[in-house]
C-alpha cells in the first residue's frame, strides 16, 4: 500500500499505521523466538469451570453435537458474537469489512467444519494451521482470540439460555481453544513471511461486460505454485478479501495474473472488475491450494475448467509448457456458456498449436459453438471422452460443475487421490482442502 500522505483518508492512514505496527511487532516476536525458543505462551483470561481439565476430545464433540439445536442455525449465535465483540472492544470493528455478510457465512462454515471434522485429524490440524497463517493478513493477534472466546461464550449464554450447562460451556471453550492453538501455531510458523504481499496493477483487460484479466506485480516475490490461489483485497473495500487463482506460472518479474468475474454489486470482484485501474494497489494473502502438479507427471492428465475456473488450469498449462522433456498427454475441457464467453480462446488455441501433447476441447452449455464442438454440461462432455481411468485430473469452476465432473470421473474409475480440486473460490472460506 502507498505511504500515507495529505491526500490519503484518515481511516486509510490509520490502517497503514496499524499494519506498520504489526510488522514491527512481528519482527520483535520473531527475534524473541530466536533468542528464547522455549518461551511459554502468554497467560489466558480467566477460565470457564473445567475448561482446562483436559484437551478437546470426542466426548466434547458428542456433547456439542447433541446440543447443537440450542445454537443453530448459527446466524443467531454469530450475530450475538459480533454484537458482543464490537460492544466490548469497539476498536476491533476497524479490522472487519463494512459488510459483515461474508464474514458471518465464513464463521458459520468454520463452526460446522470444526464440529463435524469431516477429514482426518491431520487434515483438521492442517486446515486451522493454514487458517492461522492466513489470518495474519487481517491483522489478527493472539490477544484477539481471547476477545473472540469471551464474545463467543457470552453469545452461547444468550442463545443457549438455561440449556447451556457448565459442562457444555467448557466443551465449547475447549473446542475453540483447540482450533485457536493451531491457528496461533500456524501464525507463529509463518513469522518469517509477510502477513500480506503488496502489489500494483500493471494491466487491466476487460473481456465482455463482467470479466477482467488483471496483472499485478508484487513488490516482494510471492511464493506460490501453479494451480494455487490467494486472497486478494482492494483498498476500495478495506478488509474484504476474496480468493482468486493465480492464472500464470510463477515468473521472475513477480507478475501475477488473475481472472475476475463480477457476479454481483458491491463486492471485491466488482471493485476489481469495474473500479480498478493500472497503477492501483492491491494486497494478497498467502498462497494456498492443492491443485499443483506434485507427483502427477507419472500420469497423463485431463483438466476440466468452467468459466474463470480456467485460471488455475492456465497456470498449470504454463508450468507444463516450460518443462523441456517428459511430456504427458494433456486433454483440457473448457466450459463456457457461449463462444463469446471463452475469453482465453486465442491463448488456448496458440498454445495448442505449439504443443503436440495438448488437446483443447471447448464445451458450450448455452449457445452452440462451431460445428463439432460438444454441447451441454461439461461433465457429460468429459465423460463422453476418455478413457480417463489412467489419468490424473484437475477440475476447477462453478461448484456444481466441479461436483458433477468429479463424480463422473470417479465413476469412470479415476481414483479419488488423482482427482485434484480445491475449495470454491469467491464464495466459500478457506477450510478443507478437498471441497
Ligand atoms: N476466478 C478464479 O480465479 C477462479 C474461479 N473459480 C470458480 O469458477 C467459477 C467460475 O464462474 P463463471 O466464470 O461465472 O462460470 P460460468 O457461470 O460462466 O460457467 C462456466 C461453465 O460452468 C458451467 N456451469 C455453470 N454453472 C453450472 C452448474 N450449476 N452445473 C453444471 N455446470 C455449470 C457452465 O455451463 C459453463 O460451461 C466460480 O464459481 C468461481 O468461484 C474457480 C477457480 C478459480
Amino acid at each position: 500500500m502507498s505511504r500515507p500522505d495529505a491526500g490519503t483518508p484518515v481511516s486509510t492512514q490509520l490502517g497503514e499505521e496499524y499494519y506498520a505496527l504489526l510488522a514491527r511487532h512481528d519482527a520483535m516476536r520473531l527475534r524473541r523466538r530466536l533468542l528464547a525458543p522455549e518461551r511459554s505462551p502468554a497467560p489466558r483470561e480467566p477460565e470457564p469451570a473445567g475448561a482446562q481439565q483436559r484437551r478437546y476430545d470426542r466426548a466434547d464433540r458428542e456433547l456439542i453435537m447433541r446440543h447443537l439445536p440450542l445454537v443453530t442455525p448459527f446466524d443467531g449465535l454469530i450475530g450475538h458474537l459480533y454484537e458482543v465483540m464490537f460492544r466490548r472492544w469497539p476498536y476491533l470493528r476497524s479490522l472487519f469489512p463494512a459488510s459483515m455478510d461474508f464474514q458471518r457465512r465464513h464463521l458459520a462454515h468454520m463452526f460446522r467444519y470444526l464440529i463435524e471434522s469431516p477429514g482426518s485429524p491431520e487434515e483438521t490440524a492442517a486446515t486451522f494451521t493454514r487458517l492461522g497463517r492466513d489470518h495474519r493478513k487481517l491483522g489478527v493477534r493472539p490477544v484477539h482470540y481471547e476477545t473472540f472466546e469471551a464474545s463467543l461464550r457470552e453469545a452461547l449464554r444468550v442463545c443457549g439460555g438455561p440449556g447451556l450447562t457448565a459442562e457444555l460451556d467448557a466443551a465449547w471453550t475447549r473446542m475453540l481453544r483447540f482450533a485457536v492453538d493451531l491457528m496461533v501455531a500456524g501464525a507463529d510458523a509463518a513469522l518469517t513471511e509477510p502477513p500480506a504481499w503488496e502489489g500494483v496493477v500493471t494491466a487491466h483487460e476487460r473481456h465482455g461486460a463482467d470479466l477482467a484479466v488483471l496483472r499485478v506485480r508484487t513488490h516482494e516475490p510471492y511464493p506460490y505454485r501453479a494451480g494455487q490461489y490467494g486472497a486478494v483485497a482492494s483498498p476500495l473495500l478495506p478488509h474484504a478479501w476474496r480468493q482468486y487463482s493465480m492464472a500464470c506460472a510463477p515468473r521472475a518479474d513477480n507478475v501475477l495474473e488473475f481472472h475476475v468475474r463480477r457476479t454481483g454489486p458491491g463486492g471485491v470482484s466488482e471493485a476489481l472488475v469495474d473500479r480498478t485501474r493500472v497503477g492501483d494497489e492491491v494486497r494478497l494473502g498467502p498462497p494456498a491450494g492443492t491443485m499443483t502438479l506434485d507427483g502427477e507427471l507419472t500420469h497423463d492428465l485431463v483438466m476440466v475448467a468452467g468459466g474463470t475456473g480456467l485460471a488455475p488450469v492456465k497456470a498449470l498449462l504454463e508450468e507444463l509448457a516450460t518443462r523441456r522433456q517428459g511430456h504427458r498427454r494433456v486433454d483440457v475441457y473448457v466450459g463456457a456458456r457461449a463462444p463469446a464467453d471463452l475469453y482465453a480462446a486465442r491463448w488456448l488455441a496458440e498454445l495448442e498449436a505449439r504443443r503436440t501433447w495438448l488437446r483443447v476441447v471447448p464445451v458450450f452449455s448455452g449457445e452452440p459453438g462451431p460445428a463439432g464442438t460438444p454441447v451441454g454440461p461439461v461433465a457429460e462432455a468429459v465423460a463422453a471422452g476418455g478413457p480417463w481411468r489412467e489419468r490424473a485430473a484437475y477440475v476447477s469452476g462453478p461448484p456444481r460443475m466441479v461436483a458433477a465432473t468429479v463424480e463422473r470421473l470417479a465413476g469412470l474409475g479415476v481414483p479419488a487421490e488423482r482427482i485434484h480440486h480445491d475449495p470454491v473460490l469467491g464464495t466459500e472460506p478457506v477450510a478443507g482442502a478437498g471441497r
